[in-house]
């Protein structure tokens, strides 16, 4: 089998990477195709479309997006519909001309209404209106559902979504105002903690609720909905509501979140909102048991997350490769 991990210098992508290569490790014949942003732009039709046709991968799995948190989704909405719609018609649209069966994309909580009953359920998608500080991103990556699910109907492939929660973990993007909030947060209280300085300041009122996932336990699901026998994903989707949400189930509050940080950074000093940054979306805690009931499982829990996580963001600090 020849896959094509698309964005494998990604947190996610890179994740996933990982585990295939401890899979061909262990003995299973797989190859994977790779190639970074410089190599192959997949917002350029033209070279999406060669280098599908010179690969013919058998399964292809799309990690590659224009991703940020909340600033960089309100200061660049026009790069995130723009550039993500592009990659998903680009690579799906390709994928299916180029003979690929097998296809998997990765989509975003985001994608359900600001004020969607909580836990969210996949059947809460255009129910609606979206949180407009990532409206432009969400309706990409509702596109993108929208894509797999008509490229099935028409053509008979099996094109499938899954919808992760928050995500942390190795790899991601410590950028001071375009990360998400977790790496930010490690990044800001580290350097506090460092300078000894006596206040942190978080965005917002620090009372929204997020739920956080590892990107290891990301990557585990990912491949778990990958391979799912075809019978048993129809059965437990529908044509036209086939994602599938990928989370831990619980959330914690913005504050809580920081109070964590904090104990595991070192820092001790006051910890202060302003509320004139914004909140986002007042709850995000994804409905997980189409999941569930399919036999997977978040196996990190926040604690332990964020202590590997602290770790690998000062050996990389170190070794000067962090993304920042
Ligand atoms: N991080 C999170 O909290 C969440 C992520 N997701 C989804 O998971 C997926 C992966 O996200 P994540 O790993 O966090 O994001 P990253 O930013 O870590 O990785 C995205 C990758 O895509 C590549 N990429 C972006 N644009 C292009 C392009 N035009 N051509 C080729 N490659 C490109 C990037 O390369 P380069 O850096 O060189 O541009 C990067 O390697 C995305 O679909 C995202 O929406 C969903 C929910 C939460
Ligand atoms: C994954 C998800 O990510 C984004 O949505 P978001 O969940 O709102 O993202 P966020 O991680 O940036 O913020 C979460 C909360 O945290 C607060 N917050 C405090 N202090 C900082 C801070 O320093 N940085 C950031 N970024 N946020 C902070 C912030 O104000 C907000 O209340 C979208 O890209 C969306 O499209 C998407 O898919």
């Amino acid at each position: 089998m020849k896959y094509y991990v698309a964005g494998h210098r990604g947190m996610v992508g890179g994740a996933i990477l990982r585990r295939l290569k401890a899979r061909a490790a262990q003995g299973e014949a797989l190859e994977i195709v790779t190639r970074t942003h410089a190599e192959l732009d997949l917002t350029d039709q033209a070279a999406v479309r060669a280098f599908m046709q010179a690969e013919r991968p058998d399964v292809v799995i799309l990690a590659a997006a224009k991703v940020g948190g909340i600033h960089a989704n309100n200061t660049y909405p026009a790069e995130f519909i723009h550039d993500n719609l592009m990659i998903e018609c680009n690579v799906i649209h390709q994928a299916h001309a180029a003979g690929v069966k097998r296809l998997l994309q990765l989509g975003s909580s985001c994608i359900y209404p600001r004020e969607a009953a909580q836990p969210m359920a996949e059947a809460a998608l255009l129910t609606g209106p979206l949180e407009p500080t990532n409206e432009p991103y969400a309706i990409a990556k509702i596109a993108g559902i929208k894509l797999c699910e008509s490229y099935n109907r028409q053509y008979g492939v099996d094109y499938r979504s899954v919808m992760p929660t928050n995500l942390y973990g190795p790899g991601d993007n410590f950028h001071p105002e375009n990360s998400h909030v977790l790496p930010a947060l490690m990044r800001r209280f580290h350097e506090a903690a460092q300078e000894g300085r006596d206040e942190v300041v978080i965005w917002g009122t620090g009372a929204p609720r997020r739920e956080f996932l590892h990107v290891d336990d990301m990557a585990e699901a990912s491949l778990f909905v990958l391979d799912l026998d075809q019978a048993i994903y129809q059965a437990n989707t529908e044509p036209m509501l086939s994602h599938i949400n990928v989370g831990c189930g619980e959330d914690v509050s913005i504050r809580e979140l920081a109070g964590m940080i904090a104990g595991v950074t070192g820092f001790d000093g006051r910890i202060s909102c302003d509320a004139s940054k914004p909140d986002g979306t007042p709850r995000k805690l994804m409905d997980v048991s189409r999941l569930s009931d399919m036999g997977w499982r978040a196996q990190i829990p926040l604690e332990r997350g964020l202590e590997e996580t602290y770790r690998w963001f000062l050996d990389s600090q170190d070794a000067g490769d962090l993304r920042t």
